[in-house]
C-alpha cells in the first residue's frame, strides 16, 4: 500500500520524499528508547534529481501481509495552520470538493460561494467527522491480504464500530490482537522513557499495524513530516486535550483508547470463540443422537 511520495527501492527498503522536519526527527529517534518501534532510517538519497529518506521497508519478508493505518492524536493540523487561516487565509478548491463528496451540507455558505476553505477548516472537519477529535485517532485505512485498500472509515466515530473494525481487520485471530496489545502496552513504556517524545508536539503521525498469514505481528510509529519540536516554554502532556496555545497533540489519548479497544476485541473474540465451540460441539452431540437412534 506504498502512495505518492513513496518509491520501493532494492534491499529491503522503502523511499519517501524528502522532509527535512522529517529526517531530522528520523535521525533523533534512532539513539532514543522509541527506536524498536519506529523503522530504521538509513539517511537520504537522491534519485533522478529527487531527494528521498530511506527508511527499513516493514512489509519484507512478511506473506501476504495485512496493514491498517491509524492516524494518532486529538488533532491532524499545527497550529500554525490556524495562525495562517486567521492571518493570511489560503482558500484551497481541491479540500473543498472532498469536503463536498463526503458531506455536500457541511461548508457554510460562504465557503459554498468561495469554492474553497482553508487547510485549517478542511484537517478541522476531518478531525471532528472522523474519531479523532473525541477519541484521539483514527483508522484511515486497512489492506487486506488481498491488496484490497479499504478507505471508508471517514465518518467512523465510536468505539463500537473501531472494535468492530479491528475484529475484521484481524479476523477475529486472538494471537494476532494479544500480540497487538501487548506491542502498545510496550510502546507506552517507550514513550514514557523517551526524551524525543517529552520534547515534541507529534501531529498526523501514525501507528502501522501490520501482520501476516504467518503470524507476525508488529506495530511501527511512522509519519514524522508534522512532527516538530515543542517551544522550550511548554512542557507537553500528551495526555490532555488541546486548546489553542497549548501545543497539545492527546497522542497518549488515543494510544489508551486503542490500546483498549483491542483489549475489547479481544474479550468478545474470545467470547465468539467459546460461542462457536459451543455451537460445534452441539452439533456433534445431535449428529451422535441421530447415529445412535438409527441404529
Ligand atoms: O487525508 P485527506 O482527507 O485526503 O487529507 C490530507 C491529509 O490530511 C494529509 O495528511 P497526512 O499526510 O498526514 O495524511 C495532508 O497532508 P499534510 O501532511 O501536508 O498536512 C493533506 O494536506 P495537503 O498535503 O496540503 O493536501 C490533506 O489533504
Ligand atoms: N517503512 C515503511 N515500510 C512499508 N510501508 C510503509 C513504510 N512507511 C510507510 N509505509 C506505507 O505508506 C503509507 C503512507 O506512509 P506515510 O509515512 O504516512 O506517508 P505520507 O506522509 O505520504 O502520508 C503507510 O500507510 C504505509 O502503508
Amino acid at each position: 500500500m506504498l502512495l505518492g511520495n513513496f518509491q520501493l527501492s532494492e534491499g529491503g527498503e522503502v523511499l519517501k520524499r524528502f522532509s527535512e522536519v522529517e529526517a531530522v526527527c528520523l535521525q533523533a529517534l534512532m539513539a532514543d528508547p522509541l527506536r524498536p518501534f519506529v523503522p530504521q532510517y538509513h539517511g537520504s538519497v537522491t534519485k533522478g534529481g529527487e531527494s528521498y529518506i530511506r527508511l527499513k521497508d516493514l512489509l519484507s519478508g512478511l506473506k501476504n501481509p495485512v496493514i491498517m493505518d491509524c492516524k494518532m492524536g486529538v488533532r491532524t493540523y499545527q497550529e500554525e495552520e490556524l495562525t495562517k487561516a486567521h492571518t493570511k487565509p489560503t482558500l484551497r478548491t481541491d479540500m473543498y470538493q472532498k469536503m463536498v463528496k463526503v458531506d455536500p451540507t457541511a461548508p457554510t455558505v460562504e465557503e459554498h460561494e468561495q469554492r474553497g476553505v482553508t487547510k485549517w477548516r478542511y484537517l478541522q472537519w476531518r478531525d471532528n467527522t472522523s474519531s479523532t477529535a473525541t477519541l484521539g485517532f483514527r483508522i484511515e485505512c486497512i489492506m487486506m491480504e488481498n491488496g484490497i485498500v479499504q478507505r471508508d472509515f471517514k465518518k467512523m466515530l465510536t468505539p463500537a464500530q473501531v472494535t468492530e473494525a479491528l475484529l475484521s481487520f484481524t479476523k477475529s485471530q486472538l494471537h494476532i490482537l494479544k500480540a497487538y496489545h501487548s506491542r502498545l502496552q510496550a510502546l507506552d513504556e517507550a514513550l514514557k522513557e523517551s526524551p524525543f517524545f517529552k520534547a515534541h508536539e507529534v501531529i498526523g503521525s501514525s501507528l502501522l499495524f501490520v501482520h501476516d498469514r504467518t503470524s507476525q505481528a508488529s506495530i511501527w510509529m511512522i509519519d514524522f513530516g508534522k512532527t516538530t519540536p515543542s517551544p522550550s516554554s511548554v512542557q507537553l502532556r500528551h495526555d490532555v486535550p488541546w486548546a489553542e496555545g497549548n501545543r497539545e497533540d492527546g497522542y497518549l489519548i488515543g494510544l489508551a483508547a486503542l490500546t483498549s479497544f483491542v483489549g475489547q476485541a479481544i474479550s468478545q473474540a474470545a467470547c465468539r470463540q467459546v460461542e462457536n465451540h459451543g455451537e460445534e460441539m452441539g452439533s456433534v452431540a445431535h449428529t451422535l443422537q441421530e447415529q445412535e437412534h438409527t441404529h
